[in-house]
């Protein structure tokens, strides 16, 4: 058996375009364009690259992108004025604080202080709480697109059987929740649960989300599961390059699953849409606009 490849890339595409379209006549109803604000601490050349790419994508769909780079030294006071100063400026609908912050840096605090409005990353305490609540806010960018994923190869979750592996604020938790308001029955898993291959193995849906490189072996996947591969991981090679790999062991998974996210290629460019569409919905509902439909 061979999984159909659930592609991220296309239906990430297939999102921007849409959020694309929806941007026009919001702009035309703001009288400026949305605006999004991402705040770089230091040098980490991953987080560059990343930056970079959000803020070519971000212009791509007509948004406004305003990009602040600190050096890593930055004292913590500065980084939160900062974030201060985008709070107040009405131009900025979304505000992104890459992490992690560098060393001696406190992240808790300076996200605790982002505008739950503008908190586009759905960190802020407001927006966990009505995830929790089930109340409209602004949901996490990776869990909001591993939804959206699963659900392109299975529309309807009710019913069926989620473990999340991973339980970090931004990426595990949040989507357990998401995966419990879809009706499916969840197991939140981590590095603790006993018999992880076997709790797995009850999944019709497996996601992901521990920051190891191919942990998820072919055997812990039950035949036909739809897999949602959120790692993304860079290791060496065999002849000593660079490549990126996932939390699952693709080639393994790809013979017992049903549907199978890649890495490169899957979760990854639906967390950028995720973002994007985030700050059309920030930038919407901050001018008491209706939210765009069909995004
Ligand atoms: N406040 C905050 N929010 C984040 O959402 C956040 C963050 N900080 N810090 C860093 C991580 C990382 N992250 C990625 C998003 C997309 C790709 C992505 O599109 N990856 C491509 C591959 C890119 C490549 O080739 O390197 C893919 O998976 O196909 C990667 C990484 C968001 N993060
Ligand atoms: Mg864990």
């Amino acid at each position: 058996m061979t999984a159909a490849l659930i592609d991220g890339k296309a239906i990430a595409k297939d999102l921007r375009e849409r959020i694309s379209g929806a941007v026009g006549p919001l702009e035309a109803a703001l009288g400026r364009k949305p605006g999004l604000a991402v705040v770089l601490v230091g040098e980490d050349p991953a987080s560059q690259v990343y930056v970079r790419n959000k803020a070519k994508l971000t212009r791509a769909v007509g948004m406004e992108s305003f990009e602040h780079r600190l050096a890593a030294d930055t004292p913590q006071a500065e980084v939160e004025a900062l974030i201060r100063q985008l709070n107040e400026d009405e131009t900025v609908d979304g505000i992104l604080l890459q992490l992690p912050l560098p060393d001696g840096l406190d992240a808790n605090a300076a996200i605790a202080l982002i505008d739950p409005e503008k908190d586009v990353d759905g960190l802020t305490e407001v927006n966990a709480g009505r995830i929790v609540l089930g109340k409209q806010g602004l949901v996490p960018c990776t869990p909001q697109g591993s939804v959206i994923l699963a659900k392109s190869h299975l529309p309807d979750l009710s019913g069926l059987n989620a473990v999340v592996i991973g339980r970090s604020i931004l990426v595990g938790k949040p989507l357990a929740l998401l995966l419990q308001s879809e009706n499916a029955t969840v197991t939140m898993a981590h590095s603790r649960t006993k018999d992880l291959a076997e709790v797995c193995r009850s999944a019709d849906i497996l996601c992901a989300a521990v920051g190891r490189p191919e942990m998820v072996r072919g055997d812990w996947i039950k035949p036909g599961a739809t897999i949602i591969d959120v790692g993304i991981n860079r290791i060496e090679a065999e002849d000593g390059t660079a490549k990126l790999v996932g939390d699952v062991a693709f080639d393994e998974a790809k013979e017992v699953a049903g549907a199978i996210t890649p890495v490169p290629g899957g979760v990854g460019p639906m967390t950028i849409a995720c973002l994007l569409r985030n700050t059309l919905l920030a930038a919407a509902r901050r001018a008491g606009q209706p939210d765009p439909q069909g995004v």
